[in-house]
């Protein structure tokens, strides 16, 4: 451990036969970004580490971290003043592009592995249309003002350099080579309320998650267990990070030392975590596969989630969207390996592993059951039935 990192509660897979680099990320071509060192200088400083995704973690860990920073300062905008209640999206859609185009900036400044192909969620045609002129001067100082202020790059991007930039998140992934996978602004709603949201970003590599982070500007440091998302801790900022093989690690979002994480002793009777939104999930389906817990849910938005049952502070975390919601990639895959690297099982409804190689969206039967290895057989179990007798009860309408 270093002083501002504490290792998860759980503990890691014995290190490591799946980290190695994979045959397709030596075939890939050069970069056109100009970046700090060399390819050969990155690959014996990811080897030293004994983590062959080493220099893609720093970058990534950096992209959400700068993105995080930009979408802090919306988000406070918003809060003061008062523009959520008249719904008006246009701060979060600034802070939505800005995310994007600091996050690819950065994983092409800094990762020297392949072809750049990012799967996220904004392209720049609404951007291109007549009448955006003044969202995209807002974006433009915006990501500029951060660099700047960061002191991150020596850059300052143009508005034809900004819409470039958001096209970069164009790629439909898929089973083959590497791509990185965003969330720009994880919890939109969230993020409007003032409340929790995230910054998720993922590296595919051949189809599977091989790394994952997690930025949550507003989860607390210490436990949230049984609090609806608060702590009695005053430290917030959580940045999750887990790469294949190697485990999963939370450390502070401004650099400082966290707070002590917290584990479950008993994690029967520990909370259960699902969407604040019950338009995102469908809270009398939850509600009756935790009565078996006895335990009151905690409700908060965003994949912080995944980063607060990872370490400990609740041991279920359920998701049922309602029938026709196709689950987009960005919206797991950072989650599922935090959870995942920390001694957690993620799967549908069926069971099955989550598949991240289909595309842009995940192809799943029912929902997603995130918990631990001792609880995952019954949970199934309950969830499957409380499914069966939902879909009896409609029949019967
Ligand atoms: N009807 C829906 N059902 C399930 N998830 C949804 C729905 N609408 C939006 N989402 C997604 O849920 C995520 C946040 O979930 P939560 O905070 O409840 O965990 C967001 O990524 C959001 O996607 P999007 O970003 O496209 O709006
Ligand atoms: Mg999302």
């Amino acid at each position: 451990l270093t002083p501002s990192r504490a290792r998860l509660p759980y503990p890691p897979p014995p290190f490591p036969t799946c980290c190695r680099p994979s045959s397709a990320a030596a075939a890939h071509a050069a970069h056109p970004l100009p970046r700090r060192g060399s390819p050969r200088l990155l690959a014996v400083r990811a080897m030293a580490s004994g983590n062959p995704y080493a220099a893609e973690l720093a970058a990534a860990k950096k992209a959400v971290t700068l993105a995080a920073r930009l979408c802090q300062a919306v988000q406070q905008d918003i809060v003061h003043s008062g523009i959520q209640s008249k719904a008006d999206k246009s701060p979060v859609t600034v802070a939505d592009y800005g995310s994007q185009i600091l996050v690819s900036l950065v994983l092409k400044m800094e990762v020297s592995t392949g072809p750049f192909s990012l799967v996220a969620e904004e392209d720049s045609e609404e951007l291109r249309k007549d009448g955006a002129e003044e969202i995209l001067e807002e974006i433009t100082d915006l990501v500029n003002e951060t660099i700047s202020d960061t002191g991150s790059y020596n850059i300052s991007f143009t508005k034809e350099g900004i819409l470039s930039a958001i096209d970069d998140g164009k790629s439909k992934g898929g089973p083959s080579g590497r791509h990185w996978v965003l969330d720009t602004i994880d919890g939109t709603k969230g993020f409007l309320r003032g409340d929790q949201y995230a910054v998720a970003l993922a590296l595919l590599d051949e189809g599977k998650v091989v790394l994952g982070v997690l930025a949550c500007p507003n989860l607390p440091l210490s436990s949230i267990s049984n609090q609806n998302g608060s702590s009695s801790g005053d430290q917030v900022g959580a940045l999750f990070s887990a790469t294949i093989g190697c485990g999963a690690e939370v450390e502070s979002l401004d650099g400082s030392p966290p707070q002590n994480v917290c584990s479950i002793d008993n994690p029967v009777n520990a909370s259960f975590f699902e969407s604040y939104e019950s338009a995102h999930s469908m809270h009398d389906l939850t509600g009756s596969i935790a009565e078996v817990h006895k335990t009151p849910p905690v409700r908060i938005d965003s994949q912080a989630k995944y980063g607060a049952l990872a370490r400990g502070d609740g041991a279920i975390y359920l998701r049922f969207p309602h029938k026709g919601y196709k689950e987009k990639i960005w919206d797991h895959a950072a989650g599922s390996i935090v959870v995942t690297e920390s001694g957690g099982i993620v799967t549908d409804a069926a069971g099955n592993d989550l598949d991240f190689s289909k595309g842009r969206f995940l192809d799943l039967d029912t929902g997603v059951i995130a918990t631990n290895k001792q609880l995952m057989p019954s949970l199934l179990k309950a969830v499957q039935d409380a499914i069966k007798e939902k879909n009896q009860a409609a029949s019967l309408l």
